[in-house]
């Protein structure tokens, strides 16, 4: 369970350094972001490191069901996000990223010991699959019955109320279908041409960004700038997205763009980092 806490922690890192991510934290700026910086996302990860250990093991030996599975490791994810928010003083760098990932190691484990011996038999199909059962109804038992004063509500419950967007929860309970029907064909196509990591990554980015409902772009701004990002990206995608010089200096364009708008996928960061864990633990 080591090597799919330790590949967890590999995604983390690959999708915060690789440049130049649209309005995101890179190795080459801070983005769209004021508060945070490369560094940030290193003691982020590190911090974060130990639960997603954790999760993997919670779902190696879970005998119980899919769902009991999720309630198991909440408290994990609960204290996990506190250690994040300590070693970032405060800032929220990875909150979405830890609840989807620590939801992918514990699928990950429990899906492992469900085919031991039989390794080949590790599919992303079966652990999207296991995820889903993980999280029935999620949306409807956190979001839909919530009794919040509006003052209190986090960005997603606020933005439910508001737009019924689900976000991050209603993208574990389809089963993360942005994963499996955009972004890994988009990392497979790039890394079996060769391509470097930077092109792999950002590739996968832009074909995220085509599909994603993204609450932090919502959150930081509307609905419309969301659709817009959706374009955007879909724009580039038509361009080849990263496996073409156009492409790629059309995405360069774009962070210059989107860093001085404020505009973020944080959302779609999430999701890439998660399709290269995927693309990891099953190759
Ligand atoms: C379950 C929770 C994580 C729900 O949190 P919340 O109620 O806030 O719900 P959402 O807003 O829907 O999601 C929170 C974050 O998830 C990312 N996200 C949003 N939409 C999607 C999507 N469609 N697919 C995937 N991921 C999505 C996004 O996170 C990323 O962006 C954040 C950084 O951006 P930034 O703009 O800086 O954010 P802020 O600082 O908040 O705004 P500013 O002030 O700067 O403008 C960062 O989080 C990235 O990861 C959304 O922000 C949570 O409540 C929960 O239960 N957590 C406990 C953990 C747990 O249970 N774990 C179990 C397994 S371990
Ligand atoms: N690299 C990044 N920059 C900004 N927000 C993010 N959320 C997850 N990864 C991110």
């Amino acid at each position: 369970m080591r090597y799919i806490g330790s590949k967890a922690v590999e995604a983390m890192l690959m999708e915060a350094v690789c440049a130049p991510a649209p309005g995101l934290v890179d190795r080459y700026n801070s983005g769209a972001h004021t508060d945070m910086d490369i560094f940030t996302f290193m003691r982020s990860t590190a911090a974060l490191g130990p639960a997603m250990y954790s999760c993997a093991a919670c779902g190696y030996m879970h005998e119980d069901s899919p769902s009991a599975l999720l309630r198991r490791i909440r408290p994990i994810g609960r204290q996990a996000e506190t250690d994040m928010f300590v070693a970032t003083d405060g800032v929220n760098t990875q909150k979405g990223l830890l609840f989807v990932m620590g939801i992918l190691c514990a699928a990950t484990g429990a899906v492992y010991h469900q085919v031991y011996g039989y390794e080949k038999a590790i599919t992303a199909e079966k652990i999207l699959a296991y995820v889903k059962e993980m999280c029935r109804n999620l949306v409807a038992e956190e979001l839909g019955a919530m009794q919040i004063d509006e003052g209190a509500m986090t960005a997603g419950q606020r933005l439910f109320k508001q737009y019924g967007i689900r976000g991050i929860r209603g993208e574990v309970e389809d089963g993360l279908p942005a994963v499996l029907y955009a972004g890994l064909p988009a990392y497979e196509e790039a890394k079996q041409a060769g391509f470097s990591n930077d092109v792999v990554l950002l590739h996968t980015l832009l074909a995220l960004m085509t599909v994603v409902e993204d609450t932090t772009i919502v959150h930081r701004h509307n609905l419309t700038f969301l659709r817009d990002v959706q374009a955007d990206a879909q724009r580039i995608m038509s361009l080849g997205g990263a496996l073409t010089e156009e492409g790629f200096q059309a995405i360069v364009d774009l962070d210059a763009n989107y860093s001085s708008r404020r505009i973020s996928p944080g959302g779609s960061a999430d999701l890439l980092a998660v399709t290269h864990f995927l693309y990891e633990v099953t190759a």
